[in-house]
């Protein structure tokens, strides 16, 4: 990665999109100081993160990996959600009775008893969500959620990823399903050759055709159907609902957004 220049704000939902090798993985790999640059600044809450103060990055921002299983290592779920907190001195009774809330946050209740291994790969996404939110970080960073998760879990994990937006935590995660992108995150971050070649709301973003060209990609079904139906010169959905907004839409009336000239947002 080289000359990158990227930043969290509180209450946000940033996606990271772009193909493979783009550096997603790498530049989520520095939020909380799993790596940290040779060269250039790192900067958590005001403070500048080195080699030797990594736990500050630690601390604020959470990790959930897209392999859970890196993450899940204790013999139950329930003692795998309270290793953290008991790791940061909290008495037992208290760690499981936060580990049990958090749990409950993201629907997972019913797998305390678990064997970690054993869940699907949508509970390991919950679970190690849940492992990261029981310590109150203000940033969640989580790369690839919906990797290899059927639809229904697909969905449960991206309704858990807005519970906690809407519970005030930034989050920050790398897809390449660009209808989910588009649905939860407030700002698209395109990566192309270890560097955010544009950024801007979704709706800047997938209607930029020369940014999207760039880190081939191409738009996501919304903007498409648009596209082909003719609406997409005074309208831009980039969601389905969006679209089936302006196609049931009687009344004549714009859209929510003006159109942005192409190239919008680009760096
Ligand atoms: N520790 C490392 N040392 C050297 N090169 C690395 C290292 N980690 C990753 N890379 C390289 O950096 C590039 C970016 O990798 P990264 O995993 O960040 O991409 P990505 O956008 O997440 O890709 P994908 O969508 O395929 O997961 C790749 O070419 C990868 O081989």
């Amino acid at each position: 990665m080289h000359d990158v220049d990227f930043s969290v704000y509180p209450d946000e939902v940033v996606a990271l999109v772009g193909g493979n090798g783009a550096g997603k993985s790498t530049l989520l790999e520095h939020l909380n100081a799993t790596l940290v640059p040779d060269d250039g600044d790192l900067v958590v809450d005001g403070t500048p993160i080195t080699e030797d103060n990594r736990e500050v990055a630690r601390e604020a921002v959470g990790f959930v990996f897209q392999d859970a299983d890196t993450q899940l290592v204790a013999p139950t779920v329930l003692d795998d959600v309270t290793f953290g907190l008991q790791n940061h001195g909290v008495p037992v009774d208290e760690a499981r009775e936060r580990a049990r809330e958090a749990l409950a946050t993201v629907d997972a209740t019913h797998l305390e008893d678990r064997i970690p291994h054993y869940l699907s790969g949508g509970e390991k996404r919950l679970v190690g969500l849940a492992g990261v939110l029981v310590l109150e970080p203000s940033v969640v960073v989580l790369d690839e959620p919906l990797a290899g998760l059927d639809p229904e879990r697909s969905q449960l994990v991206a309704d858990r990823i807005q519970r906690v937006h809407a519970d005030g935590i930034s989050v920050v995660l790398s897809t390449h399903d660009l209808e989910f992108a588009a649905e939860v995150a407030d700002r698209v971050c395109v990566m192309a050759d270890g560097n955010v070649a544009g950024s801007g709301t979704p709706r800047e973003v997938f209607y930029d055709d020369a940014l999207l060209a760039a880190a081939n990609l191409h738009p996501p079904s919304a903007v498409r159907v648009a596209r082909d139906a003719g609406l997409a010169t005074t309208t831009r959905p980039v969601t389905e609902a969006e679209l089936v907004a302006v196609l049931t839409d009687t009344t004549g009336s714009e859209p929510v957004e003006q159109p942005v000239p192409d190239g919008f947002g680009r760096d």
